[in-house]
């Protein structure tokens, strides 16, 4: 009986379909470009930076929407301009005046809404600045827990190599911060905001160092002989 031969796939297979995988695949996406890109690591700094004002001082509805909304759009700029960094890197190997121009374009649209960001976010802060001198106490307790937070968001992030201790201490020290924050939190939605990218600056270090272990290391934890001392 002839079998028919099914030709070899164009893609290699995905690792699931549905919408779990659908998320999973979207996941790895955003942690790949946490890592690779450096713009990105600044966007996810400035925009801890952004939920410790917004969950420290009182905002309005449409002041906490237009700034969330901004920080969302710079991520959905920037992860858009990799994958077109990546897609002009795919087609062209060599130097191209179009590659060039394409780049630059996707670079533009990023900076545009960043500065805007900067502008709403200046706007924002001289329109409640009254509500802002008034709030040392406040101000304070966002300072005093929120920049060392921010330092833990920065060491999670840096590309260099360190001691996976120092990533778990920065991870737990920065989730510590977040608990602490929330007991006094002028917003939910600017804290929810704020652990949702200490989330994902930690996956991001972990993605990192999966990425830097040695491949032999990983070939010999799969290799048949080390797989029958796991299962025998
Ligand atoms: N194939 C190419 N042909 C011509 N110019 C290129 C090419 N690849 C990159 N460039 C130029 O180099 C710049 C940096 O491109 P690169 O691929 O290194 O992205 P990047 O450093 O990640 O950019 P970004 O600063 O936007 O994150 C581009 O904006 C473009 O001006």
């Amino acid at each position: 009986m002839n079998v028919p031969v099914r030709p070899p796939s164009a893609f290699p297979p995905r690792k699931g379909s549905g919408l779990l995988a659908s998320f999973g695949h979207a996941w790895a996406g955003l942690i790949h470009t946490v890592v690779h890109q450096r713009n990105m690591r600044v966007h996810l700094i400035s925009g801890v930076l952004v939920g410790l004002v917004g969950s420290g001082i009182p905002l309005g509805l449409a002041e906490k929407v237009t700034l969330i909304f901004c920080v969302l759009l710079i991520f959905f700029a920037e992860i858009l301009n990799s994958a077109l960094e990546h897609l002009v890197d795919l087609a062209v190997q060599q130097f191209d005046e179009k590659a060039r121009l394409t780049k630059d374009a996707a670079a533009a649209g990023v900076l545009v809404l960043a500065l805007g960001t900067v502008v709403i976010f200046a706007a924002i802060l001289v329109h409640n600045w009254d509500t802002v001198r008034t709030s040392t106490e406040a101000i304070t307790r966002q300072v005093a827990l929120g920049l060392p937070l921010t330092a833990c968001v920065v060491v999670l992030v840096l590309p260099h190599r360190r001691p996976a201790v120092v990533d778990v201490g920065a991870f737990l020290g920065a989730a510590a911060l977040l608990v602490l924050l929330f007991f006094e939190t002028a917003s939910l939605v600017f804290t929810a905001l704020t652990a949702g990218l200490v989330v994902i600056a930690g996956a991001a270090a972990y993605q990192r160092r999966r990425e830097a272990r040695p491949a032999a290391q990983d070939m010999t934890a799969d290799s048949p002989v080390s797989r029958n001392k796991k299962t025998g």
